[in-house]
């Protein structure tokens, strides 16, 4: 097993960097589906043209590099303790070489273990199994769309949908109600494993493990069969779209497992994913662990080339002056920002702050240090770094869930005159009330799109809060035509609070029951 480090290297690598070839045809699926010329539809030319920028970086599609969780199947014998001494080796240095985020962070004192490494991280799970050789799979699945996961317990009375009793129909309403809850926020469009019985624990490992489906297989059992053709179909009627935008493709794949369960409980889990959806296998030699194959269709069997050069040749072509997109160079006026309006496309100019939990927490009673007056405050926690003269490099930077920072965003944006908040998914009522005392605005930017967008920061011009770890401190970027779009803006309109409503609607007109 010389050569079982450096497969485990390489997996990683490709999970991290090189989008399977599965998940890219539910892209481009989606692409076809999606009317032309829409947010939506913008959207997603996006995230194919991050998806190829990824493969040609050898970068991350995502900086948020998940949780990297295992699944290794070995024959008996095999010796699991050098395996998991190796996968941690793999896993430290592919966050040395910038593959992965430094995500591992001490749950009560925030301190980042810098390598990956800790207790509980990573997720590593040996079964044995009766073949020869052996089969590594991982899983990149970030916080965000984590966060998105919900478990029912039946019966149940959901907003929106009503009673859901312990049978098929009550399950489908969960999944309906599953898919309504996450909006934007988890990167739409996404895809979802459901886990139907088990306990609190195995359900949602149930869950998780249909993630490891392949996108375009058919259930066995007709009666999950038939619950997930019907979630395909009527999820995208919800309205939702790429990123919370609204439009057509909400869901990209649903796939449903069914365990025993205890008398007297019913869970329905639901573990949802972004599309990033990052995960690929290898089978490995068992003498010499050497890759014989690769479990799943690896991204560059479904090239998006084609693709990128045509959008970055029509951006080429199309003239300043015909491109509908605001330009706006910080520190932004408080005028500059009244005139905007929800549905707008802005494009940044000038230094952006990154700011995402640890910094809103500390700010709402410490000085910034810097002036943040007609700032722009990315919500980003970055993959960083830096080279032998000590300079750093941006080398994925996509925005994370700004609702997470609604309990302080508002009043940080009053104390120290902040114009612009950039993330993903939205913000509540209490920044909408915010941006419109003060005059600022909300732009959501792409979620996913990392390497689409560490190629408008063309310097990091300085960093705080070093302390904080890299994705958490506050790196000061010289900024160079980041494009987002107004979906809050200084005069009380919300695009997110719309699109939930109207998905709301949609939601509560799949009440009646289905299946009988
Ligand atoms: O942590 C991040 O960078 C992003 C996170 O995955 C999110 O979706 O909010
Ligand atoms: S930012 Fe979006 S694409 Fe990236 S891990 Fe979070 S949910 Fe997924």
């Amino acid at each position: 097993m010389q050569h079982f480090y450096q497969s485990v290297y390489d997996l990683i690598v490709e999970t991290s960097t090189n989008l399977p070839g599965d998940v890219r045809r539910a892209v481009q699926a989606a692409q076809e589906r999606e009317d032309k010329g829409t947010r939506s539809a913008l959207s997603l030319s996006r995230i194919a043209d991050n998806i190829h920028m990824a493969e040609c970086n050898v970068s991350p599609i995502c900086q948020d590099t998940g949780m990297p969780t295992f699944i290794i199947h070995c024959p008996v014998g095999a010796n699991q303790i050098v395996m998991k001494k190796h996968i941690l080796d793999a896993v430290a240095n592919a966050t040395k070489a910038s593959k992965l985020r430094t995500n591992s962070v001490d749950s009560l004192t925030g301190a980042n273990s810098g390598d990956n490494l800790g207790p509980g991280t990573p997720v590593i799970h040996f079964e044995q199994w009766e073949r020869d050789e052996v089969e590594v799979k991982l899983i990149l699945k970030g916080g965000g769309c984590e966060n998105k996961n919900i478990q029912y317990s039946l019966p149940a009375d959901l907003e929106g949908v009503g009673k859901a009793g312990r049978d098929l129909d009550g399950i489908r309403k969960c999944i309906m109600h599953a898919v309504y809850q996450a909006q934007g926020q988890g990167c739409s469009a996404g895809f979802i494993g459901v886990g139907i019985g088990g306990d609190r624990t195995s359900g949602y490992e149930l869950a998780k493990h249909q993630l490891f489906r392949q996108v375009d297989d058919v259930n066995e059992h007709p009666d999950l069969r038939k619950v997930e053709e019907y979630v395909m179909e009527h999820a995208n009627t919800l309205g939702i779209g790429t990123m919370g935008f609204g439009g057509q493709v909400t869901l990209l794949g649903c796939k449903v497992g069914v365990m025993n369960r205890l008398p007297a409980s019913f869970f329905v889990s639901v573990a949802y994913n972004c599309w990033a959806f990052r995960r690929q296998g290898v089978l490995l030699n068992p003498e010499t662990g050497e890759i014989n194959g690769w479990s799943y269709p690896r991204g560059t069997e479904v090239s998006f080339q084609e693709a990128f050069e045509a959008s970055a040749e029509e951006a080429r072509n199309t003239p300043q002056e015909e491109r509908k997109e605001i330009v706006l160079t910080t520190p932004i006026s408080e005028e500059q920002i009244r005139s905007l309006k929800v549905g707008d496309v802005v494009v940044i100019n000038g230094t952006m702050h990154t700011g995402r939990d640890a910094l809103h927490k500390h700010l709402m009673d410490h000085d910034a240090p810097i002036d943040l007056n007609g700032a722009a405050i990315y919500h980003c926690g970055p993959v960083m770094s830096k080279d032998e003269s000590g300079e750093w490099h941006v080398k994925a930077a996509g925005p994370t869930t700004s609702i997470r920072e609604e309990p302080y965003q508002g009043e940080i944006i009053k104390k120290f005159g902040i114009r612009a908040v950039i993330g993903k998914g939205g913000m509540g009522p209490k920044t909408l009330a915010a941006l419109k005392e003060h005059g600022g605005v909300y732009l959501n930017a792409i979620g996913g799109a990392a390497q689409y967008y560490a190629q408008c920061f063309k310097k990091v011009e300085g960093v705080d809060f070093m302390e904080f770890g890299i994705p958490e401190a506050m790196w000061h970027l010289e900024t160079e035509g980041f494009a987002a779009i107004v979906t809050m803006d200084s005069h009380g309109n919300s695009l997110h609070a719309d699109v939930e409503k109207n998905a709301f609607e949609k939601l509560a007109a799949l009440k009646e029951p289905v299946f009988k």
